[in-house]
């Protein structure tokens, strides 16, 4: 459509639509004033006011530092600011050489943090939203979420976001490929904020996780704790302790993913109360691979089987029936579970449970073995058992006990439906890709999701590399008296 301006008077124009036909009825539009130029300029030199006053006082700090050094510099000469920046470069320097952790704590964390900030996320906030689609426009005035907070870790920001009145953490699920790649991180999360309406947003800057961690110095037996025993590392750098007493653990993982690092690492962490006859480790396994390495070992410091014949659903039914006996003994007496040597924890690992539950040609052992681990599994946990079961299938078909383990473990899948199958509705969703870990065995394997009690987001881990030769040195160290002969 065609418009053109008629002057109605001085600085009075009107826009209408242009018409060829001499007969339509006229069509009138509103007015187009003149803006004198003096208000243009005027405007423009108070917005320009109102940015410098924020950007003064968002950044206070380091403008007060650099004008009050600025204005020492230019009254007194430039040796002044040297002498007067001296003691605290100094004093900076030596607490970094005292103590470099709560410098990196309360300085360089920060400073990161406050740069991050102004050259990542403010400068590139609006236009990755709203090409990313969060950020709303009504009545001609665009509405975008606010950037509240950044807070830097080793290997991640923590970005705090107040979201659009009305909108949710799904909108931003998303998008988080678009937020990846707009602010140049390798992965986002999106977690809980600290109150409704409030989310933050987790950039993973670089995997810490990319490179294996050697197995884990053997404890003392002192140090051994069964509500969180050490097998690995958490994304952020700190601790993965995984909880034995009171719970049972499910591995899942695709063949090649690190089940058995998870498996070994619980054993290496345990060993110390192993040899102490605190804890047995009973094993079953039917692949006659990853535990028969360490066979020795679980036949002195508890039990083991591999025979497909019967031999590993008699163990599991030995351990259903002490269960009981113990269960029966300590009715009534204590609800919370202390191990002895009289009655040890008992861990009962199982290298494939879909082996027992369905890959097993025998239909009465399938359904023996299904029975043994729902009894251990229901009305252990409070008598100092623990059933940790790995298994490469996730499908429910395969394995319908997965909801007798309240911890679960998600290394690397085949499928992203079955991380949900794994970690419970909405998993990946939240950030849990376990079908997207890498399959190279340095870069992937070992490497998987939990979700921990505290938190309903899963948290990225990783667990040490128990080698052949650290089995070995276990074995070697369970055994003292073959040793010295
Ligand atoms: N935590 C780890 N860090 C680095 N490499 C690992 C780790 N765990 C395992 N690996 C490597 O990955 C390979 C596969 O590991 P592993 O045999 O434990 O997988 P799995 O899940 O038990 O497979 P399967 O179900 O086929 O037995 C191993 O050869 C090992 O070298």
């Amino acid at each position: 459509m065609a418009w053109e301006f008629r002057k109605l008077g001085p600085g009075e124009n009107v826009a209408v639509e242009a018409q060829r036909d001499p007969f339509a009825a006229p069509k009138w539009a509103p007015p187009v004033w003149h803006m004198p130029e003096g208000l243009v300029l005027l405007v423009n030199l108070v917005r320009v006011i109102v940015r410098t006053v924020v950007f003064l006082v968002r950044n206070i700090v380091p403008v007060s530092v650099l004008s009050g050094l600025g204005w020492l510099g230019y009254r007194f000469g430039w040796t002044v600011p040297v002498v007067v920046l001296a003691p605290a470069v100094l004093g900076l320097s030596g607490w970094v050489l005292a103590d470099r952790p709560s410098f990196v704590r309360w300085v360089g964390r920060p400073a990161l943090a406050r740069w991050r900030l102004v050259t990542v996320y403010r400068r590139n906030w609006q236009p990755v939203l709203v090409t990313a689609g969060l950020t709303k426009v009504h009545k001609g005035r665009e509405y975008l979420p606010s950037l509240v907070r950044v807070r830097c870790g080793p290997t991640s920001d923590r970005v705090l976001v107040t979201m659009l009145k009305g909108q949710a953490p799904d909108a931003w699920e998303d998008v988080t490929p678009n937020l990846a790649h707009g602010f140049g991180a390798a992965l986002v999360r999106v977690r809980i904020g600290d109150r409704p309406g409030r989310i933050w947003l987790e950039f993973v800057r670089r995997d810490a996780l990319a490179v294996p961690i050697p197995a884990l110095p053997i404890p003392d037996a002192s140090a051994v704790d069964l509500s969180g025993a050490e097998i690995g590392r958490q994304e952020d750098g700190s601790p993965w302790r995984l909880r034995l007493l009171g719970t049972h653990v499910l591995i899942a993982g695709a063949t090649g993913s690190g089940k058995g690092s998870v498996i070994w690492s619980t054993i290496r962490a345990l060993l110390p109360l192993m040899l102490a006859g605190l804890v047995e480790v009973w094993a079953v396994d039917p692949k006659r691979m990853e535990l028969s390495f360490g066979r020795a070992l679980f036949e002195r410091y508890g039990r083991y089987s591999d025979d497909p014949k019967g031999g590993m659903v008699d163990l599991l039914e030995a351990a259903a029936e002490d269960m009981n006996a113990r269960a029966e003994r300590f009715a009534g007496l204590t609800r919370s579970f202390t191990p002895s040597r009289e009655h040890p924890f008992r861990v009962v690992l199982v290298d494939e449970l879909a082996f027992l539950t369905a890959y097993c040609p025998e239909r009465d052992l399938r359904k023996r073995a299904e029975s043994a681990l729902a009894v251990l599994t229901s009305q252990g946990r409070s008598v100092g058992y623990c059933v940790i079961g790995a298994q490469q299938d996730a499908r429910k078909e395969v394995n319908n006990l997965r909801n007798l383990f309240p911890d679960r473990i998600a290394l690397r899948l085949d499928e992203d439906e079955q991380v949900d199958m794994v970690l419970g509705d909405g998993a990946r969703d939240r950030g849990a890709l376990a079908d997207q870990i890498s399959p190279i065995p340095e870069i992937g394997a070992g490497v998987g999701f939990v979700r921990l009690e505290t938190t309903p987001d899963p948290v990225r881990v990783r667990a040490a590399y128990v080698s052949d030769d650290d089995i070995r040195d276990m074995v070697a160290l369970g055994f003292p008296d073959v040793e010295a002969a």
